[in-house]
């Protein structure tokens, strides 16, 4: 049985003074029936490990040390109090050249530090009109998952690039369709591939949400803009409460 998933990506956002919005989740949803995942800027991890949530990084390098200024480590991330680490984000691949491999060498790199990684896979809205959706998806899963995952240090986040941020959500039949044929490959390429969780993300509202968590294979969701308000953030997670 997968356990329902709640995640929030602050992306660049979040100062401290945006913890109290942390502070009003934790206080609504602290015996949550679902599992919820928060991913600050790598700033705010250290003020976050007293919440009951999970607390993520949002990418990390694929070494372990050394010089890369201003990059971050996954045993970095986890010295501070994360669990877990999104890789692969579309705006990572398009803001710095992230290839698959790239987010492979990251993935296994979270793995080796004892984090989970979250990672992303999606199309954008020319592969989706041109019918390339399904194989772009199978490129990025055989790419960017290492051959060491498992249901116990990976979930997968299918983000449609052109859903992001935009208020477009493709249709549930659509969702449904990437979800099933994600699960199909994952149970062929891993003994426990059934296990794995499969988040959607883009786009996630109150209002879409308890649509988008009946379909099935949805575990739960990856949320952006809606996660950074607690009474955005708060009816997603009710809502994934109530289809667990
Ligand atoms: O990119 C996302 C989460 O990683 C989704 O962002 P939005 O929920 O703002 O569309």
């Amino acid at each position: 049985m997968r356990r329902k998933l709640a995640a929030g990506n602050w992306k660049m956002n979040g100062l401290r003074a945006d913890l109290a919005t942390l502070h009003t989740l934790a206080e609504r949803h602290s015996a949550a029936q679902v599992d919820i995942l928060l991913c600050p800027p790598a700033t705010l991890i250290g003020a976050c490990t007293d919440l009951p949530f999970a607390i993520g990084g949002q990418d990390c390098h694929p070494n372990t040390s050394g010089a890369h200024t201003g990059d971050i480590s996954a045993a970095m991330l986890a010295d501070a109090g994360a669990s877990h680490v999104i890789t692969g984000h579309s705006e990572r691949r398009a803001d710095h050249g992230e290839t698959d491999a790239t987010v492979a060498a990251k993935s296994q790199a979270a793995y080796d530090a004892g984090l989970q990684a979250v990672i992303c896979i999606g199309e954008t809205l020319n592969e989706r009109e041109t019918g390339k959706t399904l194989s772009v998806i199978d490129q990025q899963l055989a790419g960017s998952i290492p051959d060491s995952s498992s249901a116990a240090n990976t979930i997968i986040a299918y983000e449609p690039v052109w859903a992001i941020g935009t208020g477009k959500v493709p249709t549930l039949d659509q969702i449904g369709e990437v979800h099933a044929h994600i699960r199909a490959r994952l149970t062929a390429r891993f003994s426990d591939g059934d296990d794995m969780r499969i988040l959607y993300g883009g786009s996630v509202k109150g209002s879409n949400a308890a649509d988008i968590f009946g379909v099935a294979d949805v575990d739960g969701a990856l949320v952006g803009g809606a996660s950074l308000k607690a009474d955005d953030f708060s009816p997603i997670i009710s809502a994934l409460e109530a289809s667990a």
